[in-house]
């Protein structure tokens, strides 16, 4: 199998560990293979991929796209280390505002699958990262949308202390959680 599917207790959310062929002259893997995706029970369809990079202290997030463009993600890091997090805030869901956190390296090669009606984020625990990841709706500028990294109705225990966190002008005017007037998802 090239790929090992962790399923978590929020249910959606999978670890995914592909298989590297490691030989002298480096490694090969396979990083998405719709097929395995199936039979893992996977069926979303990516539509659109990103690569980012960061400095470290960067946290990027909590990021989600409002329906009907909301994102499923496939979210691996390429160069150095981040704390990859989901958030769930599907209304309704029995494990809403629960979140869960791991690291993503290129040493680890782990992926993260997080289904729609999550909300997205990451720390850069290494001096650059780069993050590359495949979403199942395309960009939608109008849609977009998010909830502020340190929400305390979510209470996500962050790996970077808040006074050394680095973060967008964007991401720091994202709104709480309870002043939504409407759910995202
Ligand atoms: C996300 C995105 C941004 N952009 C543009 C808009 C803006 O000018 C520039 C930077 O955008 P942002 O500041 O939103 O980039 P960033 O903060 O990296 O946003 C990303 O964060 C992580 C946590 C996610 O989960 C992603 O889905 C995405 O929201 O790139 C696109 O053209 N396409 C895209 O898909």
């Amino acid at each position: 199998m090239p790929f090992e599917f962790k399923r978590l207790a929020i249910e959606g959310l999978v670890v995914v560990k592909p298989h590297a062929f490691v030989d002298e002259r480096g490694f090969f893997m396979e990083t998405y293979k719709a097929s395995a995706f199936q039979t893992a029970g996977i069926h979303e369809i990516f539509v659109q991929d990103n690569h980012s990079r960061s400095r470290k202290n960067v946290i990027r997030g909590l990021h989600l796209q409002k329906n009907p463009y909301s994102q499923g993600k496939l979210v691996r890091c390429v160069a150095g280390v981040v704390w990859d997090v989901a958030v769930d805030l599907r209304v309704g869901s029995p494990t809403y505002k629960q979140w869960y956190g791991l690291e993503l390296s290129a040493e680890n090669r782990l992926m993260f699958f997080l289904p729609p009606g999550f909300a997205h984020g990451f720390a850069v625990l290494s001096d650059t990262a780069e993050s590359v990841y495949k979403v199942t709706a395309e960009y939608a500028p109008e849609s977009d949308g998010g909830i502020r990294w340190n929400d305390p109705d979510i209470g996500i225990k962050w790996p970077i202390s808040e006074d050394e966190v680095l973060i967008s002008e964007k991401d720091r005017g994202l709104p709480w959680l309870s002043d939504l007037e409407e759910p995202y998802v």
